[in-house]
């Protein structure tokens, strides 16, 4: 049974919910709130040279804060181990829900594409690229809303997001086809491409290039020829075809993306990828509950909290506005208080 001394006290960790590649993730109740969180576990022997993904991944999602980012609420960091404490997604994974209802109807397929270009959008904004994006990385939590993991392999260019990059990584049916190729490309345009083969998988159930052999797929991504489904709308074609451009300097950029009449549709409003709520403002509600709870001056707690150490205190405080957000009641229940 999970023991986990680094946990205790904090964390009630329950069972296995799922692999990320060299990580466990279990689900565990943070013990003031009682509220669910999903923690992912890595051992420190078994990463050898994927050590570096976590660094990136838990810099990547200190910086990144917006409501389709899965969210980050805690780091401890073991002789052994890191752990992850991370927003729990009841949902599972996109490319389950997209499996389990064969193909989504293009309103569906909109109302997840314009969230997914709203996180892309946020985060290349802050100047990183994913570069895994694919329905495995897309969570969903209890309102159907998606929460994007696994920044592992995210890139925040030196000098920008203008500066070419050469690693190959991602999933190659959904890399682009300079990305293939070998050669050096734009992390943005990359994940553009990706949003290309995420919206056929919405749209149609399967992917656009697919090959058991590896040469074969990256033949068929590079011709950048995939087959039209009758089914599809002669708008979703168009915006595929925005997307799916073999050359990236022709692939629509992810602002223009945002306003594109596809994503439009239905909503007449183009997609906002700004943080629904200002992370710099601490929330006078949840300052309240904690200064009462831990018996300490607000202005010495709100200092404490803007450090944003992802320590308990940043978890607790996320976890009551996250509390806040859903208008449930902003309560820290300690074992001691119920006894005393
Ligand atoms: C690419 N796939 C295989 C990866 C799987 C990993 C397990 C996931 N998962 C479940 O299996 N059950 C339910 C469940 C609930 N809440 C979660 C919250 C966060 C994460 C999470 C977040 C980050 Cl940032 C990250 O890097 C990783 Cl690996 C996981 C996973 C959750 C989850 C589903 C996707």
């Amino acid at each position: 049974m999970s023991h986990y001394s680094a946990l205790k006290g904090y964390y009630h960790v329950r069972e296995t919910i799922g692999s990320g590649g060299f990580a466990k993730v279990k689900l565990a109740y943070h013990n003031l709130t009682g509220d669910k969180v999903a923690i992912k576990i890595m051992d420190k022997r078994q990463l050898g040279e994927d050590l570096p993904r976590v660094r990136t991944e838990i810099d990547a999602m200190k910086v990144l804060s917006q409501q389709h980012i899965c969210k980050l609420y805690q780091v401890i960091e073991t002789e052994e181990k890191f752990f992850m404490i991370l927003e729990y997604c009841p949902g599972g994974e996109l490319f389950d829900y997209i499996v389990a209802k064969d193909r989504l109807l293009e309103e569906e397929a909109r109302g997840f594409f314009r969230q997914i270009a709203s996180a892309v959008a946020y985060i290349h904004d802050k100047g990183y690229a994913h570069r895994d994006l694919k329905p495995e990385n897309l969570l969903l939590d209890e309102d159907q809303h998606l929460k994007m993991i696994d920044f592992g392999l995210c890139a925040k260019p030196q000098g920008g997001m203008q500066r070419h990059l050469a690693t190959c990584c991602g999933s190659p049916a959904y890399a682009a086809p300079e990305l293939v190729a070998g050669q050096e490309y734009l992390g943005s345009e990359a994940d553009v491409w990706s949003m290309g083969v995420l919206l056929y998988a919405l749209l149609c159930g399967f992917l656009p290039f697919d090959d058991d052999n590896i040469a074969n797929l990256y033949k068929k991504i590079q011709s950048g020829k995939y087959d039209v489904p009758k089914w599809l709308t002669r708008e979703s074609v168009k915006l595929l075809d925005d997307l799916l451009q073999v050359d990236p300097k022709k692939r629509i950029p992810i602002k223009h993306l945002l306003c594109h009449p596809w994503l439009l549709t239905g909503y007449d409003v183009p997609v906002s990828f700004k943080p629904k709520h200002k992370k710099r403002y601490i929330d006078e509600d949840c300052l309240t509950e904690l200064s009462v709870f831990y018996n300490r001056r607000r202005e010495d707690l709100k200092r404490e909290i803007n450090e944003w150490n992802y320590d308990y205190l940043t978890a607790t405080y996320l976890l009551l506005l996250n509390r806040k957000h859903k208008k449930r009641p902003i309560r820290l229940i300690s074992q001691h208080r119920l006894l005393d």
